[in-house]
């Protein structure tokens, strides 16, 4: 359905994605390890692959061991930029999708024997940081002393900045100030912002322990 989107207007001659679906699902080159191809719904292409060559595979491994069925790449190191959720932001299915395609990749590559640099992008210095920091000082005048637990839920702690920097005009003016403050390297700021960062890791490093997924933070 994405390639139907890019050719429609094109002067394509396929009428639908169903249309583009079918094409190939059909001319997919004939291979054991496919054993059937077909289209469902709008213009899903399902293949199921072939029992008797998974089987083959599997008793290929336990026969031979799994050492000698990783293929050898003519590649010594990879890098992988996944999940890359938002600090100070809920990682959502989206992040998630990218967070599980990502590990498997660099599953499959140290299979065989690739380095994998699994590189997760985090960081932000944007607008909202800069009212995250002046609701979490107006908030939290201890903040400093603060554990990550005393802030609470991150998602509330954002919601109820982002109203006050909605309605109130005066807010809105300091929290654009403390961007400047952020960006321009302000000690106590820098700390603010560290503090936001280090409750936002806690709660994403609880997804990933629970999925087994070891990340390397790369601001
Ligand atoms: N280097 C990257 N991985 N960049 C993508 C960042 C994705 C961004 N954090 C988002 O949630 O939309």
């Amino acid at each position: 359905m994405g390639l139907w989107s890019k050719g429609k207007g094109s002067g394509t001659s396929f009428k639908n994605p169903n249309a583009i679906g079918q094409a190939i699902a059909k001319n997919l080159p004939a291979c054991d390890v496919i054993e059937s191809a077909s289209v469902a719904g709008p213009g899903f292409v399902n293949i199921v692959l072939s029992k008797s060559w998974v089987a083959k595979r599997i008793q290929d491994m336990l026969v031979n061991g799994i050492k000698t069925w990783a293929p050898i790449l003519p590649v010594k190191r990879v890098v992988l930029d996944f999940s890359s959720p938002n600090i100070a932001k809920e990682m959502h299915v989206g992040h998630l999708r990218s967070t599980i395609i990502g590990d498997t990749l660099a599953r499959m590559f140290e299979f065989s024997n690739v380095e994998v640099l699994r590189r997760n992008h985090v960081g932000d210095w944007g607008t909202q940081f800069g009212m995250l920091i002046e609701f979490l000082f107006e908030k939290f005048p201890n903040w400093e002393e603060l554990g990550s637990q005393a802030i609470g839920d991150l998602q509330v702690f954002y919601k109820a900045s982002k109203q006050r920097f909605d309605e109130d005009a005066e807010f809105k003016d300091r929290a654009q100030q403390a961007v400047v403050r952020l960006q321009g390297g302000e000690e106590k700021y820098r700390a603010a912002w560290k503090k936001i960062c280090e409750i936002s890791r806690n709660e994403f490093d609880q997804v990933y322990k629970l999925l087994d997924v070891q990340l390397e933070e790369k601001v």
